[in-house]
């Protein structure tokens, strides 16, 4: 009973310039679990055979369709390439079917739940009980789901590892012949640091997780100290209540700011870096390149915080402290017999304020929305760079403006400078400011210029004459 489902269009698994399906080998997979079932299905849409080797061949749950199943030994008698989907504590029973792996291929998908639980790596161990097959570790940095959806984190890079160059060229034609790119860690000593991938908890928000717990930190105790313990030690006057909402409401959208704005810096600096070396074929420096990697997560914690000053701004009016003073305000402008005078400039400056706050935040959101794969994936490049560059300059553009209207001619007034501190607000203007003047100056039409000949591979004489000709492709 074998399938030749053709291949399917809606998943993109059909491999560029592979045979066309119906003569595709046969490919064994041991256990019949989540990821055997999920890499057996995707395995049969792409046109293989599979057959499943189980303890239990008459009673196991239901296969994907068109595939056999039979006993381990029976199975593994057919096929070249054996698929181990079990867990690492199972592995001994595959010492029963010895005599029909040798000479094969068993790939080892496994991975532990934490580092170091094993003296080796489970790829070693798995050698070790039986030397007579070639074992490669592959597949264990997808996951059952993503294979079962189709979904694009299926398309992920699958790392590699063995001591039989041939063994891994036939892991890695199945590999991309499921549409997943390939990468060769070298030898199967190299299994255990390929097992450790997984394991890897977000590692590209670690930066940015760490940078917005610092920098919250920093201004919560800055303006603790200005605000609260300034009052209380000058004026004898107890606010620490404003802790809660006052205080947070301005860390967040400092930090948030701080954090788009440090999204486009490493962009512009990498600008300024081509232009100084007059090339781009040289490799930016290290922290660069790793600053560069994790400016979505960036993008995205400024803009969870940013929700955060639109929530707690929202409340404003239904605070106590703020009900109580607009009410005591009013009784007294009557028992006084005061009359106010309506001030068309603060009105203004009120007005443009939440206009740009409220313009930064639906920008700031689009940008959020279009970073997400599905969302990205649908864009042309062209797109997609208009949306991130032009649209996230405005953003930031409005969020700055926002920032300056907030503190308008606050600057000009002694009684702002606490101690002979500046307020948060004039702290966390200084990295966007310079962003954006940085930003300018490469839109000035002699430096646009010479950065968009830089960027279609044109290249400056160097002092020594280098030539112009590419240093790296
Ligand atoms: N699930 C996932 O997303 C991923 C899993 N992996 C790795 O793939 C392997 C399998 O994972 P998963 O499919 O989730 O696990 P499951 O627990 O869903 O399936 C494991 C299968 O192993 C077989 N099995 C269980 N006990 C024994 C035993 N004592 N002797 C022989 N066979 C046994 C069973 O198949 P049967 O009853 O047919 O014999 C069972 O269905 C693991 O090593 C895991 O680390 C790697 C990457 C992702
Ligand atoms: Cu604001």
């Amino acid at each position: 009973m074998t399938t030749t489902h053709p291949c399917r269009s809606d998943i993109s698994l059909c491999p560029l310039g592979t045979k066309s399906a119906p003569e595709r080998e046969l490919v064994c997979i041991f256990g019949t679990g989540d990821l055997g079932r999920s890499l057996g299905q995707r395995l049969l849409q792409t046109g293989y055979r599979v057959v499943y080797g189980s303890r239990r061949p008459h009673s196991c749950d239901p296969l994907p369709q068109g595939a056999q199943v039979m006993s381990h030994t029976e199975a593994a008698q057919l096929a070249t390439v054996v698929i181990a989907c079990v867990h690492r504590e199972h592995y001994d029973f595959l010492e029963a079917a010895a005599p029909q792996l040798k000479g094969k291929v068993l790939v080892d998908v496994s991975n532990n739940s934490e580092k170091g639980l094993y003296p080796e790596s489970n790829a070693e161990y798995l050698q070790s009980l039986l030397p007579e097959v070639s074992v490669v570790k592959a597949f264990n940095t997808i996951s059952a789901w993503s294979l079962q959806n189709g979904s694009s984190d299926a398309h992920r890079q699958v790392y590699l590892c063995g001591d039989s160059a041939d063994a891994k060229q036939a892991v890695r034609e199945l590999a991309t012949s499921l549409g997943l790119s390939v990468l060769d860690r070298g030898c199967l000593s190299a299994a255990r640091e390929v097992e450790d991938f997984p394991l890897q908890l977000f590692p590209q928000w670690r930066l940015p997780l760490c940078l917005a717990t610092g920098l919250t930190a920093f201004f919560f105790f800055y303006l603790l100290t200005r605000d609260v313990i300034y009052a209380y030690v000058e004026k004898d006057k107890d606010i620490s209540f404003r802790i809660m909402v006052s205080l947070a409401n301005k860390v967040f959208p400092i930090v948030s700011l701080i954090m788009l704005s440090l999204c486009y810096l490493p962009g512009v600096l990498a600008a300024f870096i081509q232009l100084y070396r007059g090339t781009k074929y040289r490799r930016f420096p290290d922290w660069l390149d790793r600053w560069m990697l994790c400016r979505k997560q960036l993008g995205l914690l400024a803009l969870g915080l940013a929700f955060l000053h639109v929530l707690y701004t929202l409340l404003i009016p239904i605070r106590y402290y703020v009900r109580y003073k607009i009410a005591e305000n009013v009784v007294s402008v009557i028992r006084e017999n005061r009359t106010t005078v309506f001030d068309t400039t603060v009105a203004w400056r009120s007005d443009s304020y939440l206009s740009m706050g409220i313009l930064g935040f639906v920008l700031f959101v689009l940008l959020g929305i279009t970073s997400l794969p599905s969302i990205s994936n649908a864009l042309s490049w062209r797109e997609f760079s208009f949306v991130q560059s032009k649209l996230g300059h405005l953003t930031l553009f409005f969020c700055t403006l926002h920032t300056y209207l907030y503190g308008w001619d606050r600057f000009l007034r002694p009684s702002t400078y606490k101690w002979w501190t500046p307020p948060g607000y004039m702290l966390c203007l200084v990295v966007p400011s310079v962003v954006l003047v940085l930003k300018l100056l490469i839109l000035l039409p002699c430096m646009d210029r010479s950065l968009g000949r830089i960027r279609q591979g044109w290249e400056r004489r160097g002092p020594e004459g280098e030539g112009t000709k590419p240093l790296m492709a």
